[in-house]
């Protein structure tokens, strides 16, 4: 029987949206240390650039090398007047993954991964979703479920303005969809990526909201800026001390082992199994940003 797919065993820690119509950036990419860059012809690129757009991302993609970058495409939604004319360039250009924004339902899901398997050309295309409708994140674990899914990308723009929330530093409004989110992210084995933090020249509370994401269990963030990137992937990569305590961990453990005992005691505290588990996935997670970083 085939293994299931790992989704996560590349680092998403910095994941940078693009505008699809800014030739510039889509260049300034390739020398920049993302983990994954979000290619987007929806609401990054206005009404009357939409067609140019597409054309300019499929050339670019053809024609230029993102090294190790995953890539990803934001296309607009099928009930808007551009996402089949999207999706009809941009596969073409054989993309990694589609994103599509404003999910509702696995039904819509389902209506892309249709459209994909129709094409030999997409047949290794995976399926990412935008989470930012009230109705998405309530319906999180189906969309999850769906075929081809491999991540989540929270929209916490679009979220705050369907919930009429007012920011706020501890993002206390959006906790409870993207807690949501996440359970049926990690549920079904899928990325999920945090949203943008608007303010783009406030490294100190991008910081702080870097932070909170990687403490709830995100990957990483979603970006608007390369000013962004440095921060981002700091915080959500494992830090030395905790390196080294995955270190001492298993260290422990393996020594408790041989002596017949289940359970090890590491600076007091408790080390059991599951332990063991979180401290080599993180030894792994190391390991995969230095291979990025060496290519
Ligand atoms: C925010 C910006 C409009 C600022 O642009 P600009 O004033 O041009 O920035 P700089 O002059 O400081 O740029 C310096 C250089 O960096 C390049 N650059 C800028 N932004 C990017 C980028 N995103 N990726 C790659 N390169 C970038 C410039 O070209 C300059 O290069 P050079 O001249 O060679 O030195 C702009 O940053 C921007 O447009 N950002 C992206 C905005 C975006 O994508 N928005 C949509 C996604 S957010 C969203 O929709 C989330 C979700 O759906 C939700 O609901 O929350
Ligand atoms: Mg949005």
């Amino acid at each position: 029987m085939d293994r299931p797919v790992d989704h996560r065993a590349r680092p998403y820690r910095s994941v940078l949206y693009i505008p699809g119509s800014k030739e510039r950036a889509l260049h300034k990419a390739q020398s920049l240390p993302v983990d994954a860059i979000i290619f987007d012809l929806e609401d990054a690129v206005a009404v009357e650039e939409k067609a140019n757009a597409r054309h300019l991302l499929a050339r670019t993609l053809a024609e230029t090398d993102y090294g190790p970058r995953a890539k990803i495409v934001r296309i607009n939604g099928f009930d808007t007047d551009w996402g089949q004319a999207d999706l009809d360039v941009i596969a073409a250009a054989r993309p990694e993954a589609i994103l599509l924004p404003k999910v509702n339902t696995a039904a819509d899901v389902e209506t892309l991964a249709d459209r994909l398997d129709a094409r030999p050309e997409t047949a290794e295309t995976t399926i990412w979703t935008m989470m930012e409708t009230p109705l998405g994140m309530l319906n999180a674990a189906q969309i999850a479920a769906a075929p081809r899914m491999a991540g989540f990308v929270m929209g916490t723009n679009d979220l705050a303005k369907e919930l009429d929330s007012r920011f706020r530093p501890d993002r206390l409004p959006m906790l409870t969809g993207l807690g949501l989110c996440l359970l049926a992210a990690r549920a079904h084995g899928l990325v999920a990526v945090d949203g943008v933090y608007n303010a783009f020249k406030d490294d100190e509370g991008l910081e702080a909201e870097c932070a909170q994401g990687r403490d709830m269990g995100f990957d990483g963030k979603t970006l608007i800026h390369p000013a962004q990137v440095a921060i981002a992937n700091a915080v959500f990569a494992p830090s030395d001390s905790e390196l080294a305590l995955a270190s001492r961990q298993i260290l422990a453990f393996e020594q408790a082992a041989a002596r017949g005992q289940g359970v090890a005691v590491v600076d007091g505290k408790i080390v059991e199994n599951l332990h063991v588990a979180t401290a080599r996935q993180l030894l792994a997670k190391a390991e995969a940003i230095q291979a990025i970083a060496a290519e």
